[in-house]
């Protein structure tokens, strides 16, 4: 039978049955019968029975009739939305085969939204039935000449435009001036105008904006990769591909890391469209995101803004795809499905056949070969709007700037601190580690404090009282005895946390404004608020983690003084350097970006080191090429592939076992091998011992296909195991 016939309904034929697509880990969709008359075409979203629980599931293809319908359970319900395109189904099949990972799990993720499949109620309306009221006051009259077209306006609609309280439409309705009616429900969000308030692109600006929007009108797949300095207005030009998507009467997805905190952002769009986009991520209330699900479905929502979820929305016509921050971390998800949302979005603009535009001032290592390659076209943006300078950046060798004892911060970047406030300027004191302290240890007998369930320490965090892991979130309040030795205290911090660095600051500037921006200080609503008022100046020195360097515009900030450039280098991980030079790059990106004179001073203890040398010298072309040669000597990404297997247990023997049972399955097949098994550098998390296996392959090896071989002829995932498989992992924890 041909996959996408609609002529299923044939009255004289037996029972039928269809596969559905369960959200279950299951590795193929269950068959249930359709009931006499039901007509479900593959896509449509149906309620069907599991065990004794009744789930939300989706029509998938081929196999009709496969399976004899008289034993199946029947297909509760077809919801009244809009079926799952074939290039959605097909994405879903694609990311459940690349991920290793069940089909069911991937559909959950585009079904996220539980009331969303049934049309939202519809909301009373009033629509003038031409019967006059009996006395015509003024408030009255206003009334009436608004309501006079016969058009049916909501009760609070009514009143705003005739500029009354509700309460004289309830007198009118008495008198029975106006019939109810039931209008469709508004939309989450206004319609963007594509030609609200264009901006006028110079120079540079105006050759790339030209390359992208040709690129939407091309109505097909394409990669561009908008390469350009931050501040260089990459933003802009991507508002215009975003515009000739609207025109085209298509729906625009922008991907965004923390996309929660960037309000600055949705602002942005507001000034240049005349509406914000709709929103995607995991702080909205449920019956937001269910709106934003159906009216993404329906078509009424033009532009989506969104964390790495939001990819798989179920869009009517999507027309545009793009990842801004494309070399971010957070758009990899390392949970159940394990995916990096900016390498996914290249598939769903290959299988919705639509261009995807990939935003960075610091591009992945990755995408920088596939420009290099031809394989995505490059939109350079080499200069800051405007002729904004990039900041002067600097390093301080801390083996000749030493801070003063207990302290972490080196007098030259003190004096640089003090030297911008004076100005009325704002500095910005940058350090990725949340908390007072990483370690706490006991000056007597040397006790180190652990996480009971991880192998990670326990942070001090001086603000809340605790002491927390950052694996589990387990926390205690900070204790003032050893429970080894038991002598009082005597116990030290070790390290700096950014609490701590605000601690040192205001002793050195007691009477500036110094303020801590980190993600456990607060939720989003109020981390919010505070980028808010930082960008209005009303801060002197902020002291922040990662979360201050995405994106955000602080006109007044010509300070960025990174405390510790070296944390992220010392990690073994493959990526190390690359990511320490976008965080760094990123972080010092957010000063001057208003023409201020600004500086970036970096505390290093390896100033020769080529990442230092590469940020300093500002040749970033010179970092990249070395980087990928040595990507490329090492067979690492891209240039070859991983695909990392956790295998965890309760106990660390059950785990290694299992490890090494899972190797032993393995197939041979050459340009592939495995690294393993090795306890994993986080040796237990929440109480289970990990072991790694670490597979290997050149370029265009088969991978999946020999991780499943070796997962099928391998030991079953009995007790406690659980193997958790990373394709292209960015985690090497
Ligand atoms: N053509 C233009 N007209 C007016 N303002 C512009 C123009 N181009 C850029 N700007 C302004 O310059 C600033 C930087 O631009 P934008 O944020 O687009 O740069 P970006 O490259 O996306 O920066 P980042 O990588 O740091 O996020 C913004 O305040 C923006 O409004
Ligand atoms: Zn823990």
């Amino acid at each position: 039978m041909k996959q996408d016939s609609h002529d299923l309904f044939s009255p004289a034929s037996p029972a039928r049955s269809v596969p559905v697509l369960v959200p279950m880990p299951a590795a193929t969709p269950y068959s249930y019968s359709l009931p006499d008359g039901m007509v479900a075409p593959p896509g449509s979203v149906v309620q069907v029975p599991l065990g004794p629980r009744k789930v939300v599931g989706v029509v998938w293809d081929g196999g009709e009739n496969a399976v004899d319908a008289r034993k199946l359970r029947p297909v509760e319900k077809i919801f009244d939305c809009p079926p799952l395109d074939p290039s959605m189904r097909r994405f879903i099949d694609w990311v459940a085969s690349y991920t290793l990972s069940p089909p069911g799990l991937v559909a959950r993720m585009a079904l996220r939204a539980p009331a969303a499949f049934d049309p939202e109620p519809m909301v009373e309306g009033l629509r003038f039935c031409g019967h006059e009221p009996d006395k015509l006051t003024p408030a009255r009259r206003k009334v009436l000449e608004m309501a006079a077209d016969g058009l049916s306006w909501t009760k609070s609609g009514l009143a705003h435009a005739a500029g009354v309280s509700t309460s004289v439409i309830d007198g009118m309705v008495k008198q029975g001036v106006f019939e109810q009616v039931f209008l469709p429900p508004p939309p989450l969000v206004a319609p963007p105008d594509p030609d609200y308030a264009p901006h006028r692109l110079a120079g540079r600006q105006m050759d790339a904006a030209e390359i992208a929007v040709d690129a939407v009108k091309a109505r097909d797949f394409s990669v561009a990769l908008i390469d350009g300095v931050t501040g260089s207005g990459k933003t802009e030009v991507y508002f215009e591909a975003i515009a000739e998507c609207l025109r085209q009467g298509r729906q625009a997805l922008i991907l965004l890391p923390e996309i929660a905190l960037t309000t600055a952002f949705l602002d942005r769009f507001h000034e240049r469209f005349g509406a914000k986009p709709a929103e995607w991520h995991s702080d909205l209330a449920t019956r937001t995101r269910e709106k934003v699900w159906r009216q993404a479905a329906t078509g009424e929502i033009r532009v989506v803004a969104g964390a790495r979820s939001a990819l798989f929305l179920p869009f009517e016509n999507l027309g545009l795809i793009i990842v801004d921050e494309e070399h971010d971390p957070a758009f990899k998800q390392e949970d159940r499905v394990f995916y990096n949302a900016r390498d996914m979005a290249v598939v769903r603009g290959r299988l919705a056949k639509v261009p995807v535009v990939l935003v960075s001032a610091t591009p992945s290592v990755e995408s920088q070969v596939n420009s290099q390659q031809g394989r995505y076209t490059r939109i350079h943006l080499p200069t800051r709007f405007a002729d904004a300078a990039m900041p002067d950046l600097h390093l301080i060798d801390m083996r000749r700037h030493p801070p003063e004892r207990g302290g972490f911060l080196s007098p030259v970047l003190l004096r640089a601190v003090g030297k911008t406030i004076e100005r009325q300027q704002q500095a910005l004191l940058f350090l990725n580690r949340r908390g007072y302290a990483p370690l706490t240890l006991c000056r007597v007998c040397g006790h180190r404090f652990q996480c009971p369930q991880c192998s990670s320490w326990l942070v001090e965090h001086r603000f809340r009282g605790q002491i927390q892991c950052h694996q589990c979130g387990y926390a205690e309040p900070t204790p003032q005895a050893c429970p080894e030795c038991g002598t009082l205290d005597h116990l030290v911090a070790c390290g700096p946390g950014v609490e701590r660095i605000a601690e040192e600051v205001e002793r050195h500037f007691p009477d500036a404004r110094t303020l801590v921006l980190s993600s456990d200080l607060g939720g989003v609503k109020r981390l919010r608020l505070e980028l808010e008022a930082v960008a209005r100046g009303e801060a002197d020195i902020v002291i922040g983690t990662q979360l201050v360097a995405k994106g955000h515009n602080f006109p007044l900030m010509t300070l960025v003084g990174i405390v510790d450039a070296d944390v992220g280098l010392a990690n073994g991980d493959p990526r190390a350097a690359e990511r320490t030079f976008q965080l760094l790059s990123q972080v010092t990106g957010r000063a001057g970006r208003t023409g201020l004179k600004s500086h970036g001073l970096l505390q290093t203890y390896q100033p020769q080191h080529p990442v230092m040398q590469a940020i300093v010298s500002g040749d970033a072309d010179a970092f990249y090429e070395r980087e990928i040669v040595e990507r490329e000597k090492a067979i690492l990404p891209p240039f070859g592939r991983l695909v990392s297997i956790i295998v965890s247990a309760d106990s660390r023997a059950e785990a290694e076992t299992h490890a090494r049972q899972l190797r032993q399955a393995a197939p041979q097949a050459s340009g592939i091998s495995i690294l393993g098994p090795a306890e994993a550098p986080l040796a237990m998390i929440r109480g289970r011992h990990r072991f790694r296996l670490l597979v290997h392959g050149r370029r265009g090896s088969d991978m999946q296909g020999f991780v499943r071989a070796m997962l099928d002829n391998g030991p079953k995932e009995r007790r406690s195991i659980q193997v958790q498989v990373d394709v292209d992992p960015q985690s090497f924890l």
